[in-house]
């Protein structure tokens, strides 16, 4: 049986203000990035580019996963970013995009199928451990004497 896997998931906060001082710490050991816009505010739409270079600033590696989400298309009538134009996009920059609601479960890609995919996406990548240095505090564990096999997942 496989062993369970954690994923630990960061919010960035949208406002300036929290952005300056917390910057640096969601940037640390990143895995993989949910790239999320409003269907239904195109200015969120066009800031992605803005945070896809954010994160080539901060050193994260080009192949991590990276996967975009539209929320919010339980608005149908609201909706300012049609799909072809998100899916453009995401074919540009090699992300799968999906479109969901947070609010209203039976809409379109459910949130946890989303976030099981990017596990999936995770497991079938290449290790990624130490792309920074080790916090000095950081508890150390000694390797298994006779491992049988090794697994970064
Ligand atoms: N209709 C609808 N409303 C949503 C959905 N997701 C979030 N909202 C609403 O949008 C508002 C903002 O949601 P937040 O989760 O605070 O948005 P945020 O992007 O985290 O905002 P920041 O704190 O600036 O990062 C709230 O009133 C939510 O209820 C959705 O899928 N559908």
């Amino acid at each position: 049986m496989s062993p369970r896997e954690q994923i630990q998931l960061w919010d960035t906060a949208g406002q300036e203000r929290f952005r300056k001082s917390m910057v640096q710490h969601y940037y640390r050991n990143v895995h993989a990035v949910v790239f999320v816009y409003d269907m239904t505010n195109i200015a969120s739409f066009h800031s992605l580019p803005s945070w896809i270079e954010e994160c080539k600033q901060h050193l994260l590696a080009n192949d991590i996963p990276r996967i975009l989400v539209g929320n919010k298309c339980d608005l149908r009538s609201a909706i300012q970013v049609p799909t072809d134009l998100a899916q453009k996009f995401a074919d540009t920059h090699s992300m799968p995009l999906f479109e969901t609601s947070a609010k209203n479960p039976n809409d379109n890609d459910h949130v946890e199928a989303i976030f099981m995919t990017l596990a999936h996406k995770l497991k079938s990548h290449k290790p990624l451990m130490l792309s920074q240095p080790p916090d000095r505090d950081e508890i150390r564990i000694k390797p298994e004497p006779k491992p049988a096999m090794t697994c970064w997942c």
